[in-house]
């Protein structure tokens, strides 16, 4: 079986509400694909559609190439963390595998191993109904490996998760997409997903808004742009503005410039007398390239809500003006 996910003009409507709007979308094996969005995108119901449990109203979900109806042996060629809570809370973790796995033939070693994997041994016979949501989620990862598939989807895998868990469930997922498989991951949390995902899907409004690497995404959101740290914003926002740079103020000492090399915000200020404290090239977060995407799309939707230069750049460069971790500074304090 080919492990590919493969999404064509998806459509959905619950009553007045377009769900999915025509989504699109392939997921290649050996990479972790994130599948990101605001809240109401349509993500949870792209998932439930690709894994059976709803019917899209025209378009086509596939995997390997077949609808999940078709599959004969779903829990061989698919697993699927949707709702960690869906365990019976009076069955033991251990039971609730051995369920599973009897339902696929498998052996009962397999759901020791899968239990052992996912770090649950020494919980499998207690009652899921006492198990934390960190603990929950790690029997829903179990039961979706327990046939060893090489396509998994994963409904929010780090919430609940303590730092340890999401430490660990960081480098599983690369792991199994080194081994080959196709691993889809939906997530809000875009810190995890920067160090996490080779790629990514964002949708919004129930159609692909980006289909791109991550890499090549903060390469993008990055762009040419110059953060300054200053006490004398003002004058620094009227001489850059002056030479034809585009400034936003992103805090109250910090400004983000574009359409000028920082060596030339360097030498503009130290000529006109304003004093800075350091300018550097500015490097994107994950978080950042998703806001300033995400907020076009509503943009586009509403184009009465226009949002200026200053506050866009404000939204994504509070981090950066606090503490300028992300940045590489070229010149500190030029007077
Ligand atoms: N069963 C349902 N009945 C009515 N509306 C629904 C139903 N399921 C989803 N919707 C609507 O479809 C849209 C997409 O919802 P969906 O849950 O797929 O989004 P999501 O991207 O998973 O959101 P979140 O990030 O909040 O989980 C939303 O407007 C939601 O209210």
């Amino acid at each position: 079986m080919e492990a590919t996910i493969e999404v064509r003009e998806l459509r959905k409507r619950f009553g007045s509400v377009a769900a999915l709007d025509g989504l699109s979308f392939d997921v290649t094996p050996g990479q972790v694909t994130g599948f990101v969005g605001p809240n109401g995108a349509g993500k949870s119901t792209t998932l439930r559609i690709l894994l059976g449990l709803d019917t899209a109203d025209e378009g086509t979900a596939l995997i390997g190439g077949r609808r999940y109806q078709a599959l004969r042996t779903p829990l061989l060629e698919v697993g699927a963390l949707l709702d960690a809570a869906a365990v019976h809370p009076s069955r033991r973790g251990r039971d609730h595998l051995l369920w599973l796995a009897h339902s696929h033939g498998l052996p009962v070693r397999r759901v020791d191993e899968v239990l052992d994997v996912v770090g649950l041994g020494g919980a499998a016979r207690r009652r899921a109904g006492g198990y934390s949501l960190g603990m929950r989620q790690r029997l829903g990862i179990a039961a979706a490996l327990l046939g060893d598939p090489p396509v998994l989807l994963l409904d929010e895998p780090v919430n609940g998760l303590d730092p340890e868990g999401i430490r660990w469930i960081r480098g599983f997922l690369r792991t199994l997409a080194a081994e080959g498989r196709t691993v889809l991951v939906s997530s809000h949390l875009m810190g995890e997903l920067e160090d996490t995902a080779d790629h990514l899907v964002v949708i919004g409004r129930g159609r692909v808004i980006a289909d791109t690497g991550v890499a090549e995404l903060l390469a993008a959101a990055s762009g040419d742009r110059v953060a300054v740290r200053t006490a004398d914003r003002a004058r620094a926002m009227a001489v850059l503005s002056g030479a034809g740079a585009s400034v936003a103020a992103t805090g109250r000492d910090t400004l983000t410039v574009s359409l000028l090399p920082a060596e030339r915000v360097v030498a503009l200020l130290g000529s006109a007398g304003v004093v800075f404290s350091g300018v550097a090239a500015h490097r994107a977060t994950l978080e950042e390239a998703y806001m300033e995407l995400t907020r076009d799309a509503v943009q586009f939707a509403a184009d009465e809500t226009a949002v200026g230069p200053e506050r866009a750049a404000g939204a994504a460069g509070d981090e950066d003006a606090d503490d300028g971790g992300d940045d590489a500074a070229v010149a500190e304090g030029v007077r």
